[in-house]
């Protein structure tokens, strides 16, 4: 068992309120799958990345199935830079060279999947890795990406068009939590592997699931109406509005953004942009009634209920 983080000192009594008042919450999400997307971003500090996998395995003992959906952005600019590979995004996407792609599979399987697996693993042995290429879990069909209107192409990289959850079915229903690296196998070209945005990927994944939750961790509080106006969060949020917000928005909120559209179009009840950099944000949006970030709903239910 790894050393856990350090808690505030609170006398029995207190401890027994958080729980207590914790109780709804349980009782409404036991069961439940709840997808969480882990950023790139909110991965640099390693008491945070401890923090995260301990909220994980807390989900679990909880009785709810997370299955969580990794990014890895800045660590595959890393690695393309230390072998001098050079890369550059368009319209939030990055440019996706066969040498490159390379590169992004091993960060993201190699790299970030197995660190994550470990860290979820210190606490018992929960999480199992798998990527887009398993079991047929992920086909994506090669996009563009669209700058001021424009098309423009970006090489290797796709859009999750099918999802088969079967295999990260199995893994929830052996107790276990899958960790998903989001490269997905080209539809039209089974043998060329590309490189999809992890948010969408989520977003497509939940859905597919039929998750009763989206949660993307980022490194920011959430949307920002005006960014980077700090007075301008936005808390919540219907789907529509998000539609009608997309086109003012830029890098990494897009996708984000889109994904939080797709997943409550998609079925999903209620989808949340939170900041990973707090630790134990998960925690805090899901047991508490404190709503941290910024959550997306279903047009026809109450932002408020
Ligand atoms: N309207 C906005 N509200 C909040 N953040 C925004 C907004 N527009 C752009 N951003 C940027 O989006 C970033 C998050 O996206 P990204 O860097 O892709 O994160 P991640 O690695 O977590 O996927 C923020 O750090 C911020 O710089
Ligand atoms: C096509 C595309 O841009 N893919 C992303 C995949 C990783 C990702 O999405 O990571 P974050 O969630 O940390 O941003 C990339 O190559 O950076």
């Amino acid at each position: 068992m790894s050393e856990l983080i350090e808690t505030p000192d609170l006398s029995p009594q207190q401890k027994v309120s958080v729980l207590i008042d914790a109780m709804p919450w349980i009782e409404q999400f036991k069961g439940a799958i709840v997808v969480i997307k882990y950023g790139g971003n909110a991965m640099t500090d390693d008491v945070l990345k401890r923090a995260f996998a301990q909220d994980i395995v807390h989900l679990r003992l909880l009785g709810l199935k997370p299955v969580v959906v990794h990014g890895g952005g800045p660590q595959i600019s890393d690695m393309l830079n230390r072998l001098g590979i050079e890369s550059e995004f368009k319209g939030g996407l990055r440019v996706t060279t066969p040498e490159a792609m390379d590169v992004v599979r091993m960060v993201l399987t190699g790299q970030v999947s197995r660190e994550l697996v470990g860290l979820i693993n210190d606490h018992g042995p929960l999480a199992v890795g798998l990527s887009g290429e398993d079991a047929g879990l992920l086909q994506a069909k090669r996009r563009d990406a669209v700058v001021k209107g424009e098309k423009i192409d970006v090489g290797l990289v796709g859009d999750v068009v099918k999802v088969n959850p079967a295999a990260v079915q199995d893994i929830i229903s052996a107790g276990r939590i899958p960790v998903v690296s989001t490269v997905a196998p080209d539809i039209d070209d089974p043998t060329t592997v590309l490189n999809v945005n992890a948010d969408t990927a989520a977003a497509s994944i939940a859905v597919a699931l039929r998750a009763r939750k989206l949660i993307v961790l980022t490194d920011v509080e959430g949307l920002y109406a005006n960014w980077p106006d700090p007075s301008s969060l936005i808390r919540r949020m219907h789907a529509t509005d998000v539609e009608k917000l997309l086109p003012t928005l830029v890098s990494g909120m897009v996708p984000k953004m889109e994904a939080c559209l797709r997943a409550v179009r998609g079925g999903v009840g209620q989808a949340h942009i939170i900041d990973g950099r707090v630790p134990h944000s998960i925690l805090t949006e899901i047991f508490t009634s404190s709503g941290i970030g910024t959550m997306v709903r279903p047009d026809d239910v109450d932002l408020w209920g």
